[in-house]
């Protein structure tokens, strides 16, 4: 029998749009023979099914079922593609956990911390895995611009904790930009963390479970035309993804072997999209993705590609791996 896969995407962060994106795409690759596809959209003030002639039908979020012509459907299995709340942090994971629907994302817990940077390089740091010098600050505590800029020098990266698609981020050169690039980062969290600035060559690495193995993606380099890789670059076309990345081969083994090692430490599974900046030949961790950008031109994407795997074999795979756990 044909298994009912429902894709869901949106999200109520910024990043809803680049997800409604990536869940089209995933939704254009499963193998219909095989699936019977539900496109649903998870937004702030609704969760939809939308029907192939654009009918919104509304998600009951009981049991996570819809009503299609007067019979009720469920789901065999769930593809997360929402990048950021609620998907990205472990709230979709916990509920769909809970309701024992199979799901392609990693599991609650790994979600909630990988997607609170400040937590997850906590975690990592006492495995010897390298990141930058940091500062917190949470909303409504003091903010001391002197003792900021004493720990983690100028320039420096003033970030969201929870965010994505590096929206609330800022490269600040300068005391003066200091509180206006906080108040960007405000805007998409009540935590941030500031961040010394890494200078050296930037590496994504896609580590994903396929077919039952720990397989670490060829490795694509950034080269952004702006001062990093923002928005702008990201999507508008202002940087080159280079894969393989031009590094030694050194680099690339010291970098498959943390990216490798960091997947296993978090006892992660599914998809997973980790970069590094490398500064005197040594990897520097940044951040770990569970839901990475998924279109075509996505990194993740390009990755798979290069190790052969199509986009078809690539969200099937997830879809046969959710249902092993
Ligand atoms: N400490 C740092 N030193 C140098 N560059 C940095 C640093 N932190 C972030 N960057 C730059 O900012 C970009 C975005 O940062 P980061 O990956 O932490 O944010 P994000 O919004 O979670 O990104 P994604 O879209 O991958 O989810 C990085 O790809 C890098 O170019
Ligand atoms: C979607 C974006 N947060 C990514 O990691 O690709
Ligand atoms: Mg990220
Ligand atoms: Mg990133």
């Amino acid at each position: 029998m044909k298994k009912n896969i429902g894709v869901v995407m949106g999200g109520y962060s910024s990043e809803y749009q680049i997800s409604l994106k990536s869940g089209d795409v995933v939704c254009k690759h499963l193998d219909k023979e095989k699936y019977n596809i539900y496109k649903i959209h998870l937004l702030k003030d609704k969760w939809i099914y939308i029907t192939e002639n654009n009918e919104e039908i509304p998600v009951n979020k009981g049991d996570f079922s819809i009503t299609v012509s007067g019979e009720k459907v469920t789901f065999d299995c769930i593809f997360n593609a929402i990048h950021g709340t609620p998907g990205e942090d472990g709230y979709l994971q916990g509920y769909l956990e809970l309701l024992e629907i199979p799901h392609t994302s990693c599991p609650m817990y790994q979600a909630g911390l990988t997607f609170n940077k400040r937590d997850c390089l906590a975690a990592l740091k006492p495995f010897g895995i390298k990141c930058a010098t940091s500062y917190y600050i949470n909303k409504g505590q003091e903010i001391n611009e002197s003792e900021i800029i004493e720990k983690v020098g100028l320039p420096c990266f003033v970030k969201a904790n929870k965010a994505g698609s590096s929206f609330g981020i800022s490269k600040v050169n300068t005391k003066e930009q200091l509180l206006p690039a906080i108040e960007v980062s405000f805007k998409e969290d009540d935590e941030i963390i500031i961040e010394s600035f890494l200078d050296g060559t930037e590496v994504s690495v896609g580590v994903i479970t396929y077919k039952g193995e720990v397989t670490v993606l060829p490795i694509t380099e950034i080269v952004s035309e702006n001062d990093f890789f923002d928005y702008e670059a990201k999507y508008q076309g202002k940087s080159q993804e280079i894969t393989p990345a031009r590094i030694s081969d050194d680099m690339t083994q010291k970098v498959t072997e943390v990216a490798k090692k960091v997947y296993e430490i978090l006892k992660m599974k599914g998809f997973s999209r980790s970069e590094y900046i490398f500064v005197g030949g040594e990897p520097y961790l940044l951040e770990v993705n569970t839901i990475p950008g998924m279109t075509a031109e996505s990194i993740l994407p390009q990755q798979a590609a290069k190790a052969g795997i199509s986009l078809n074999d690539l969200f099937d795979n997830a879809i046969e791996e959710a249902f092993k756990k």
